[in-house]
């Protein structure tokens, strides 16, 4: 390839770079940039109109390519698969906080399939029906939780902790065998700020430090916040491995999860200890702040769309009724709650730019992890050199007008006769026709679709099930601004859930959530004495005890064979 330089190429992006061949690099914006600004996706929205279903943009030295077409995606993604895997380099994420590792951050190679191959047994469909109670039990409590906490609806609530801790507690589930017993739990307050931290810390655009290469070399706040985030995360995510270690070879009856699986397969599938914590990170963290995020864009949205809600009860007490409520096995008989979920998944937020009148869109998930080529390519003409990255441009995808009319209106009707989950969706022999792209595409599309999908399902249908979503009066919820850079959930905001009938009350207090919270005191050095809430004396298994002494803390989280039977909190000595 040769490229064209003279005094302003450090300022002038290189799109007079041509292969052998003289093809040269896809249309794009003729500046280099250090990082885009707030509201990146708005920009590059106006660079798919000016450029079309593909354009190159140069951040800093670092070739970007943009996919804003479905073909387009397929194309290069999905069947070029093969060589458009891999991941780019990125100072912030890939080499400051994750050096590689967490599945996410891994080049395509022999270590990624391995890691891949572990992720895609422990999140099949099939292996997601054995936590079928587990999440089951989780959503119930959810709505319990907020329905008592509220005062059955008098007091308003922000919800981003509720829902934040029932995702934890789902991927706690499935990656530690274990959950965590109040929204004031100490590891609710620990680790949902680690994923938030780690949303803020990695926006594919907007780091400079990812692009200019002497801020990376000299001891910046960012830098620092990125390090410190990886030593809490091998911290926090380590000890609570060690927990499943010594509960394992104290004989207990662990149930399968991640952890387990690694601990069984370290020796064969040569897991070093800052694998096993990163992969674990990746779940706890990945499958958590984006959920939840839907979770939380939902409760946002509802207020300002009573007949939305209003069609969604209507099917509730139509095809549920209102003695029970929906089940994992009714999510086919409910086409209305699916629809607004794909709806709100493909597109939540409205925003008024500055100067403008119109809204414009944004979406939580308007840009899906990047994905790195590994060879020269040549695709419609265009060059796409080796170490380019390959960004899914969602927020392009989910407004092509001729996929989703109207792309500004809320309107779940949209996904009405759409019977296909996100997972067969993605499979779909002609692009167009797929629900939305927030799950990504290709070989690294998201493993934990199944597992998201029905968590989604269970706490949104019981959600609209049981409560009609109301804002408080003189707090107007914003959907013009957003928290994270990478991950994206609404700014804090309160809602009102008033119970929408009588029956509301039976069906959730037929359960209750059971735990015994434990209090270990690290008074004495070497002594630790437990008891219950009651104050009574309690016996531990010896490793067990010797594991929270050693390992853990702020906070542990025990599961008993017979299910959640054990917080144990350290108190102060
Ligand atoms: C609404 C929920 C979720 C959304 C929107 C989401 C979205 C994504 C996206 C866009 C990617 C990148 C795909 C690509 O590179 O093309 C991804 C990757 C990943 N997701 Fe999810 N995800 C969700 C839930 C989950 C859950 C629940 C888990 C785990 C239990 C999970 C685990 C992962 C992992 C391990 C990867 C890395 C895959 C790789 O690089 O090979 N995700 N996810």
């Amino acid at each position: 390839m040769s490229t064209g330089t003279d005094f302003f190429s450090c300022l002038r992006g290189l799109q007079n770079l041509v292969d052998k061949d003289g093809h040269p690099l896809p249309p794009g914006p003729p500046l280099r940039y250090p990082f885009l600004p707030k509201y990146n996706e708005r920009i590059l929205h106006r660079w798919t109109k000016k450029y079309g279903p593909l354009y190159s943009v140069w951040m800093g030295n670092q070739l970007f390519v943009v996919l804003n077409d479905p073909t387009v995606v397929r194309d290069l993604l999905v069947v070029h698969g093969a060589n458009f895997s891999s991941r780019w380099n990125f100072f912030m994420k890939n080499q400051t906080i994750l050096k590689g590792g967490a599945i996410t951050a891994t080049p395509y190679n022999d270590t990624w399939r391995k890691h891949r191959r572990i992720a895609n047994t422990i999140l099949a469909p099939k292996a997601v029906e054995s936590y079928s109670a587990t999440l089951d039990y989780e959503a119930h409590m959810l709505i319990r939780s907020l329905f008592h906490d509220t005062k059955q609806g008098l007091i308003p609530v922000n919800p981003a902790h509720y829902a934040g801790r029932y995702v934890l507690n789902n991927m706690l589930s499935v990656t530690f065998g274990t959950r965590t017993g109040s929204v004031a739990d100490p590891l609710v307050r620990r680790a949902l700020p680690l994923g938030n931290e780690f949303m803020k810390l990695t926006g594919p655009w907007s780091n400079a430090i990812d692009f200019i290469k002497p801020l990376q070399w000299i001891p910046t706040r960012i830098r620092s916040r990125g390090r410190k985030l990886r030593k809490d995360f091998l911290e926090v995510y380590g000890a609570m491995i060690n927990l499943v270690k010594h509960r394992m070879e104290s004989g207990e009856n662990v149930p399968d999860c991640l952890v387990k699986s690694l601990l069984e397969y370290q020796e064969d599938e040569k897991l070093s200890w800052t694998d096993m914590c990163l992969l674990t990170t990746a779940f706890a963290t990945g499958g958590s702040h984006s959920t939840s995020g839907t979770i939380q864009w939902f409760l946002a949205f509802m207020p300002s769309h009573p007949e939305i809600q209003a069609k969604a009860h209507e099917e509730l007490d139509r095809v549920i009724g209102r003695d029970q409520w929906p089940t994992p096995e009714d999510e086919m008989r409910l086409p209305y709650v699916r629809a607004i979920i794909k709806e709100v998944t493909h597109h939540p937020i409205f925003s008024f730019p500055l100067f403008c009148s119109r809204p414009s869109l944004s979406s939580p998930f308007w840009m899906a992890t990047p994905h790195c080529s590994d060879n020269d390519f040549v695709y419609r003409g265009m060059f796409i050199p080796a170490n380019t990255v390959m960004m899914l441009n969602c927020y392009s995808l989910h407004h092509n007008e001729e996929r989703y009319p109207d792309p500004f209106k809320f309107n779940p009707d949209r996904f009405m006769g759409d019977d296909y989950s996100s997972t067969e969706s993605s499979k779909l022999p002609n692009a167009m026709d797929r629900d939305h792209w927030a799950f990504g595409a290709g070989r690294r599309i998201c493993p934990g679709m199944p597992v998201a999908e029905k968590e989604i399902f269970l706490a949104i249908s019981r959600l609209l099930w049981a409560f009609t979503i109301q804002s408080v009066p003189g707090e107007p919820i914003s959907l013009d601004e957003y928290e994270g850079n990478s991950g994206r959930t609404p700014l804090p905001f309160r809602i009102r859930l008033s119970p929408r009938h009588d029956n509301v009350r039976s069906v959730l207090d037929a359960r209750a959530e059971t735990l015994v919270f434990l209090e270990c005191r690290l008074g004495a050095v070497g002594r630790i004495a437990w008891h219950d809430g009651n104050g009574a004396n309690l016996t531990l298994p010896n490793k067990v005890a010797d594991a929270v002494s050693c390992q853990y803390q702020d906070a542990v989280l025990l599961m008993a064979p017979d299910q959640i039977v054990a917080h144990v909190q350290p108190t102060k000595s």
